[in-house]
């Protein structure tokens, strides 16, 4: 019997499972979860008991909590714990964040110095500590400013005049904050990729620039979970500072119980307005790990009010939402047709540095990655680094731009050392700020693009421009829209880099490298992290670079490519260059037995 046959007898609408009928007017029956109804009953039943207890029992004391509640004395009390909980907060929070720089800083004095007041203050218990401050003016009378062994004083001041309990409370929580809260932002830097580190060194950013705007704001997503624990800490820690006999809360509220032995319901007034620092603690928390999350999910749920608001079905749609500001909105989009005329060529108005690797060597311990290499790139040339994995390529390339340095030899673009200064006939080594301000002249794009996830497309273009080139932001926004149109993205200028295919991400880097308008682009194997079908669109991007004037050294496994776009073929094996020449020869008629055997492997 056929398929067809064993259909024949059914009825119409049987015989093809889906035929074109309108779905939209059928009845849906939502999954039912009678687990979950069960729960939800059993919960209720529970919670019920629990209030009608509390309510119901007159030994909670309800009428005289009512009548404490809102009583000034209270109020005052809660204002002071307030003040401790931010001033802790915000001082704590800002001397723990130095620290943790200190501790990352690589000065193994910094590291150190911050290990020690990290070791120190976590071990002292904060009730000794508020007491020894607060005892200071038995140690120390008087507190003197001034220059040590000069006789310079710019004044003194009565100990006990000056350390008062409030102050003393207020330096006690905020030690004791800065020695967690430390230890709470390092291991967020810790957290943040270190590709994200080199991509915002390879584009120059200054050192600053690089922990605010990159490092920090990613480190944001795992510092904030802990941060507010350690802030919810610190609220409820701010009772401790009753043995100051300082009136905050709950020193207030055990004033009043002795006086008048309402102990339970004046005990409820604290922990209910505790319930109310914490939940609204938790509110702020809520909404600013949802801002620092943005770009870290491709669909983020909607917020609070969008939810809503789409729930009244009158709010914004979740993929406008998911999509995030745009902030290049205000700038008016390029002519289509001014668009369509240009190319990346044009872009690129700064004409190509020449390169001079002259016998580098570099070793990882007793491995020697580059072994003596040396080699000269035209301005304007197109290079394609090959050789089998491990072979050095990568080395070699991020040498150029120093982010390895080099052990022995020299690297210089137009004359310029990579990595020192020149004055006759000595070299000075040159310090992180100026290697970073000379990278404007390299650009560089990773194999793992290193795209800066809680940035925007068009965000991640114009963060370089403005902060290296010194471009207004407005400038960079309309420089970077028309580089997006050139790779073909200019209708993602808004989406954030999870939100884009592999494709997508790499010709968003490329922009990035290109808006610095670099006389120098290296690619470090830009299509071994895409999917086949993705490679064509990012080659196609890099063809037409190739002919803008802008030096590429491209590290790459596409022989094919390489033989297309690239004047000159490097091959290199256990860190030398065993052959360098035109791809022709290089690719068709090569000299060496290792080269031959390689593209046999890979052709
Ligand atoms: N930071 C490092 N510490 C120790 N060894 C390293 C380090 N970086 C690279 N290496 C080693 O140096 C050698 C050259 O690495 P490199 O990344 O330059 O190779 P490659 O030719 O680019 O390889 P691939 O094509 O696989 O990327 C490899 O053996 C690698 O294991």
């Amino acid at each position: 019997m056929t398929l067809a046959s064993d259909f024949a007898g059914l009825p119409a609408h049987t015989q093809n499972p889906a035929p074109n009928r309108d779905f939209s007017r059928y009845r849906i029956v939502p999954a039912r979860y009678p687990g979950r109804i069960i729960g939800t009953i059993f919960a209720g039943i529970v919670i019920f008991a629990i209030l009608n207890s509390v309510l119901s029992n007159p030994r909670w004391g309800w009428d005289v909590f009512a009548e404490w509640f809102f009583a000034e004395p209270v109020l005052a009390g809660l204002g002071r714990t307030l003040l401790l909980t931010l001033l802790g907060t915000v001082l704590g929070f800002l001397l723990g964040t130095l620290l943790a720089l200190a501790r990352v800083s690589g000065s193994p004095l910094l590291a150190s110095l911050s290990w020690g007041y990290v070791w120190l203050f976590r071990s002292i218990p904060l009730i000794v500590l508020l007491l020894i401050l607060n005892n200071l003016g038995y140690l120390y009378s008087t507190i003197w400013l001034g220059v040590p062994f000069t006789g310079i004083s710019f004044g003194s001041w009565q100990t006990t005049q000056l350390i008062t309990p409030f102050y003393a409370a207020v330096l006690g929580l905020t030690l004791n904050a800065a020695a967690f809260s430390s230890e709470i932002v390092r291991g967020g830097i810790l957290a943040v990729d270190q590709g994200q580190h080199e991509a915002a060194a390879a584009l120059g950013l200054p050192k600053r620039r690089q922990v605010s705007r990159i490092v920090l704001p990613q480190a944001m997503r795992s510092i904030l979970p802990t941060a507010f624990n350690e802030i919810i800490s610190l609220a409820k820690g701010t009772s401790q500072v009753y043995i100051l006999a300082l009136p905050e809360l709950f020193y207030t509220i055990q004033v009043i119980y002795r006086r008048n032995l309402e102990v339970i319901p004046l005990l409820m007034v604290a922990t209910v307005w505790y319930l109310v620092i914490l939940s609204v603690l938790s509110f702020f928390q809520r909404h600013i790990e949802r801002h620092y999350a943005r770009g870290a999910l491709r669909n983020p749920p909607p917020s609070v009010i969008d939810g809503a608001l789409r729930w009244l079905g009158r709010g914004r749609t979740a993929t406008a939402a998911a999509a995030g500001p745009e902030p290049a909105a205000s700038i008016p989009a390029p002519a289509a047709a001014r668009q369509q005329a240009a190319s990346l060529a044009t872009l690129s108005p700064r004409r190509g540095g020449e390169i001079r690797i002259s016998h580098v060597s570099k070793s990882y311990g007793t491995l020697k990655v580059l072994d003596d290499v040396s080699l000269a790139l035209r301005p304007g040339s197109v290079t394609a680094i090959i050789g089998q994995s491990g072979s050095g390529k990568s080395t070699l390339l991020r040498s150029i731009n120093h982010l390895e340095r080099v052990d022995e030899g020299f690297i210089a673009i137009d004359g310029e050392l990579i990595g020192y200064r020149q004055e006759g006939e000595t070299l000075y080594e040159l310090k992180e700020k100026d290697i970073l301000k000379r990278r404007v002249d390299v650009g560089m794009v990773f194999q793992n693009f290193n795209l800066f996830p809680h940035l925007t497309a068009i965000e991640n273009i114009v963060e370089a421009p403005v902060a290296v080139r010194g471009l207004s932001r407005e400038q960079a926004l309309a420089e970077a829209r028309e580089l997006l149109a050139r790779v073909g993205l200019a209708d993602k200028a808004g989406a954030y880099p999870r939100q884009l295919s592999g494709g997508q991400q790499q010709r968003v880097a490329i922009a990035r490298a290109l808006a610095l308008k670099p006389k120098v682009l290296l690619f470090d194997e830009p299509t071994s992290a895409l999917d086949p079908e993705l490679v064509g669109e990012v080659l196609d991007v890099i063809k037409e670079l190739a002919r803008s004037g802008t030096t590429l050294v491209i590290v790459t496994h596409e022989i094919g490519f390489a033989r297309e776009v690239a004047d000159q073929v490097v091959f290199m094996e256990a860190g030398r260059i065993l052959e360098t020449g035109a791809p022709a020869k290089v690719l068709g008629e090569p000299d060496h037995p290792r080269t031959r055997e390689f593209l046999a492997k890979v052709l």
